[in-house]
C-alpha cells in the first residue's frame, strides 16, 4: 500500500517502512547502560515516504500527517544526520541534495519511523550519489544513528539481538495482517528503559510446531509493563484491538503503539475503520506485513 505524495515527484524515492517489534525480550546490560535485547521483528507495508533530488544547495522539507509535528527541528532530525554522516564518509561524490520527507508515521511511537526514515536516507543517497560502501561499514554508519537503524536498512522480518546490531533473516515468517494503534501520546524511550523493573528476562525462543501466531503469542514484549505505566493509554488500546477481533493484541518497541493481528486484510481494514470511529483523534492503520519469503 503506497501513499501517494510530493516525494514521489523527486528523482529518487525511498520507502521507510514502519518497524514492529512481534516480540521484545530484554535479556540483559551493558556496560554503558543499553539493554541486550532479543527480538523478532517485522516491517509493514505502510510508513513514510522520501524523495531525493540533486540541488543547487542543500534543503529539507516536510510533508504528511505528522510533518509539522517535525518542522523546525533543524539539524536534529535524523533524516540530515544520516546525510552528514554519509558525507563524512563518502566525500566529494556527496553534491548538495534536496531530501522530501513525507511523514505519515506518528513521532516518538515505537515503530521505528525516525530510525526507517535514516536508514531510507543512507539507501537513497548511495543512489543518488551513485555509490556503495562495503557491508561493514554501512552496518557500522547506520549503528550510529540509533540501535534501530541496522534493522531498518534490512526492512524485511528478521530476528535481532545485542542492541539490534546481530541481525539473522527470518526467511519463513509469512505476511501478517495487522492493525497499527496509536494514541499519539509520544513515548520517550530512554524512559521506558530507566523504569523496567527485570533487565535479565528469558530469552527469546520461538518454539513453531503450533505456528508462527502461536510462537508470537508465546513470546513478550517486556517494554509494555513500564510503557504502560507512562501512557495509560497502552491498556485501552490493547482492549479495543482485542474487542474489535485482533487474535493478538501487543505493544511494538518502546511503544505506544500496538498492533493487532488479524485473520485477514478485510477484518483487518473493517476494525481500522470501527476503531477509527470510535477515536477519531486517535492514529489506526490497517496494514499487511512484509513476508519473509520477498
Ligand atoms: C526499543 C527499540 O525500538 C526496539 O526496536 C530500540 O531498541 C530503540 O532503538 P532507537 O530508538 O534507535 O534507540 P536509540 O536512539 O539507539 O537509543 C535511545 C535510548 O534508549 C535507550 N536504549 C536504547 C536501546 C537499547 N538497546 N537499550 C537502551 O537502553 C538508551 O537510553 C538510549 O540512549
Ligand atoms: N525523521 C524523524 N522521524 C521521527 N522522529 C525523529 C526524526 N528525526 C528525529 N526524530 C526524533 O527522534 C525521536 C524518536 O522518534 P521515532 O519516531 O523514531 O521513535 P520511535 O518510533 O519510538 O522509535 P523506536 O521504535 O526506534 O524507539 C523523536 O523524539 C523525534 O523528535
Amino acid at each position: 500500500m503506497r501513499e501517494q505524495g510530493m516525494a514521489d515527484a523527486f528523482g529518487v524515492t525511498e520507502e521507510a517502512r514502519a518497524k514492529i517489534n512481534l516480540a521484545l525480550h530484554v535479556t540483559g546490560q551493558r556496560a554503558d547502560g543499553y539493554h541486550l535485547l532479543d527480538m523478532l521483528v517485522t516491517f509493514a507495508d505502510c510508513g513514510d515516504r522520501l524523495g531525493f533530488l540533486p540541488a543547487p544547495a542543500d534543503a529539507f522539507t516536510l510533508s504528511g500527517r505528522f510533518g509539522e509535528t517535525l518542522a523546525g527541528d533543524g539539524g536534529t532530525n535524523l533524516v540530515i544526520r544520516a546525510r552528514d554522516l554519509l558525507r563524512e564518509v563518502v566525500g566529494a561524490l556527496a553534491f548538495p541534495v534536496h531530501i522530501h520527507l513525507q511523514k505519515n508515521l506518528p513521532v516518538a511511537s515505537g515503530i521505528g519511523g525516525g530510525s526507517a526514515d535514516a536508514a531510507a536516507t543512507l539507501r537513497g543517497l548511495m543512489r543518488l550519489w551513485g555509490t556503495g560502501l562495503p557491508v561493514e561499514t554501512l552496518a557500522a554508519l547506520a549503528l550510529k544513528l540509533g540501535a534501530d537503524v541496522p534493522m531498518c536498512l534490512e526492512s524485511r522480518p528478521l530476528i535481532a539481538r545485542g542492541i539490534g546490531e546481530e541481525i539473522e533473516a527470518v526467511p519463513d515468517l509469512p505476511a501478517l495482517a495487522m492493525v497499527l494503534a496509536n494514541p499519539l501520546k509520544g513515548v520517550s524511550t530512554p524512559e521506558v528503559f530507566r523504569r523496567l523493573k527485570a533487565k535479565n528476562n528469558p530469552p527469546l525462543k520461538l518454539a513453531q510446531s503450533a505456528g508462527w501466531l502461536a510462537a508470537i503469542r508465546a513470546a513478550r514484549n517486556d517494554l509494555e509493563p513500564p510503557a504502560r505505566e507512562v501512557v495509560p493509554e497502552i491498556a485501552v488500546i490493547s482492549a479495543m484491538l482485542q474487542t474489535e477481533g485482533a487474535l493478538l493484541a501487543r505493544m511494538s518497541g518502546s511503544g505506544a503503539t500496538c498492533f493487532g493481528i488479524f485473520a485477514d486484510m478485510a477484518t483487518a481494514r473493517d476494525a481500522a475503520a470501527a476503531l477509527h470511529e470510535a477515536r477519531p483523534d486517535w492514529y489506526f492503520q490497517a496494514t499487511q506485513t512484509v513476508s519473509g519469503g520477498i
